[in-house]
């Protein structure tokens, strides 16, 4: 395939090592007589606002962030609400599924298997080497819960790193999206001719492990100052690439941990509003996964520092939760399973398989019932009826993405629970009114994670990311939440406030990452909280318009 080197930046006709620049003034008469920029500002919202559909917007928009990128994240910054749907989850989805049909330009670095051997080279044409701070490093193989995408899960990369700029200040220049090309086993796209990546099926583990080991390495040596997100990798090779390279190269794995935060500070913030309802202690929480691939997994692993944090025993931790996949109740009786999913495996359960959802809610009796399965509507009203029949106040996180892969909506959830359920999804809701009162739902995504883990990986200069970083992460964003927000019972911060959340997170990742002694910054242990906080914020990025 084609090695596509040019930056999102470049318009394909500027030199390779060019740098992103504001757009230089144009010579008189070269411009219209008044180009105000406030007026500016308002005549690119008034364009995107134009278009009826959210793939028009995207593509608007992602032309936008080529030709301004100050713009662009300055409307961002300034509208994050109506932004994240459109350059992140729902939309990015389907950005994905046609990125070979959308495509108009190179961003970031595609590289297939047919480079093994030559990694080192194409990483080095990548124009700004020492700028880079963060990669998002898909191969495509399972994005959102769309599937095996190939190459068109680059999209991904992109909408993750446009998130590091306005969720964290990271500088554009320093974002590096990659796409690795193992092949796709989705004929579609085999059979498309508009296709972009290699046409073949996906190689095994052998091969795959091999230009992984020879990828992380060069790419250690290429960019010294990058730290690593792997996103999006289909379960298996999540947890390996994961295990593999944690303890050598400063990465972490944004469904494993980053979802796992969110959901742990999401899960907080909710264990205790109800409690408060039902006077049961937080001990007592029970809570149900239904899916246990990379991401339910790694929310379990999680919230086991729920239970641990309040005292509990780490046998006593994984006996407060269970896991459901696609064979039902996951319980060693059942037989073999994937290495993954063992620990969580129930050892006291020896009945026949349970495999109906409102059968296991009836045996396991949960508080929380939390969905990472890919399977639109699994969460029906005898599901959502059944949680509310146990609960004062239900905790229920449909957590699968895209919207239209939802375990169930809002507006489901909060009908069959009387407007008494504490809800979180992976891609937004609206509010909705109910008896008079404004109901707001959460989104548990780790969108609101990543950005801030990343920063303080970065300005700590981590040579590894620490479980006590994502999990500072975690309890940072629990404890962000302003009174005004906890009057409206919201789970987790408004996103129009994802800078200050970032840069406390930031902080929070920092001390963790000096308690590990994993920091090389060392200079910044001297710094008070107070001190270190205003260094993370004067160390952001800000669109300059
Ligand atoms: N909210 C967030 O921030 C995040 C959400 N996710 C979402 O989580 C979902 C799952 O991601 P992965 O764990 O990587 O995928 P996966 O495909 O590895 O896992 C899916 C799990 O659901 C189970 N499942 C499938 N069909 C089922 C059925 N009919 N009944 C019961 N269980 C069933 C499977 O057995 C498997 O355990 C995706 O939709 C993804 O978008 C992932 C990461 C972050
Ligand atoms: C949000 C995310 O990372 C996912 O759905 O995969
Ligand atoms: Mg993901």
């Amino acid at each position: 395939m084609t090695i596509i080197l040019t930056p999102y930046w470049s318009n394909g006709v500027q030199k390779l090592k060019m740098a992103p620049q504001p757009p230089s003034k144009p010579k008189h008469g070269l411009a219209p007589p008044v180009l105000d920029d406030d007026v500016h500002v308002r005549r690119c919202l008034a364009q995107l606002r134009s278009k009826t559909s959210p793939l028009e917007k995207y593509i608007y928009l992602s032309a936008l962030k080529h030709e301004n990128p100050d713009m662009f994240y300055k409307l961002c910054l300034d509208n994050m609400a109506e932004f994240t749907p459109i350059i992140y989850t729902p939309t990015v989805g389907e950005a994905c599924q046609k990125w070979s049909h959308i495509y108009r330009r190179p961003e970031g670095i595609y590289i297939s298997i047919k480079d093994k051997g030559k990694i080192g080279s194409v990483l080095k044409n990548w124009p700004k080497l020492d700028e880079a701070r963060i990669a998002v490093v898909t191969d495509g193989s399972r994005i959102l819960g769309l599937g095996d995408l190939g190459v068109n899960g680059m999209g991904i990369s992109v909408g993750k790193l446009s998130l590091y700029v306005a969720g964290a200040g990271i500088r554009p220049v320093s974002t590096v999206p990659i796409c690795l090309d193992f092949g796709t086993n989705t004929q579609k796209y085999l059979d498309d001719p508009l296709y972009m990546g290699l046409r073949q099926r996906r190689i095994g583990d052998e091969p795959m492990t091999a230009f992984m080991d020879e990828f992380m390495h060069e790419m250690s040596v290429a960019f010294p100052k990058l730290l690593i997100q792997f996103e999006d990798f289909s379960t298996d090779h999540a947890f390996m690439w994961l295990e593999r390279f944690r303890n050598q190269y400063p990465l972490f794995n944004d469904d494993i941990q980053g979802t796992g935060a969110v959901v742990l500070s999401g899960f907080i913030n909710a264990a205790k509003l109800s409690s408060a309802a039902s006077g049961k202690p937080l001990t007592s929480h029970k809570i149900l996964f239904f899916g246990a691939g990379s991401a339910g997994v790694g929310v379990a692993m999680q919230l086991m520092s729920f239970f641990t944090l309040q005292g509990l025993s780490e046998k006593e931790a994984r006996e407060r939760i269970w896991l459901v996949d696609s064979q039902g109740l996951i319980f060693d009786a059942r037989g073999p399973m994937a290495e993954h999913k063992q620990y969580f495996s129930r050892r006291d359960y020896t009945g026949p398989p349970i495999k109906d959802l409102l059968d296991i809610i009836e045996y396991v009796k949960p508080t929380a019932l939390l969905g990472l399965s890919t399977i639109s509507g699994a969460f029906h009203s005898g599901v959502i009826q059944a949680m509310a029949a146990l609960n004062a106040r239900p905790i229920i996180f449909p957590l699968s993405n895209p919207v239209k892969l939802s375990e169930c909506t809002f507006q489901d959830a909060v009908q069959h629970t009387d407007g008494q359920v504490l809800f979180a999804s992976g891609s937004p809701f609206p509010e909705m009114d109910w008896n008079s009162r404004t109901i707001h739902p959460g989104q548990g995504n780790n969108m609101y994670i990543f950005p801030g883990l990343g920063l303080g990986a970065i300005l700590a200069r981590a040579s590894a990311v620490t479980d006590t970083m994502v999990e500072a992460s975690s309890l940072g964003l629990a404890e962000s939440l302003t009174d005004d927000e906890r009057s409206f019972d919201l789970l987790y911060p408004r996103i129009e406030r994802i800078r200050e959340i970032g840069a406390f997170i930031a902080k929070e990742v920092i001390r963790a990452a000096q308690k590990a002694g994993v920091d090389r910054s060392t200079d910044l242990r001297r710094m008070s909280d107070a001190e270190l906080l205003a260094f993370v914020h004067s160390k952001m990025w800000n669109p300059m318009v």
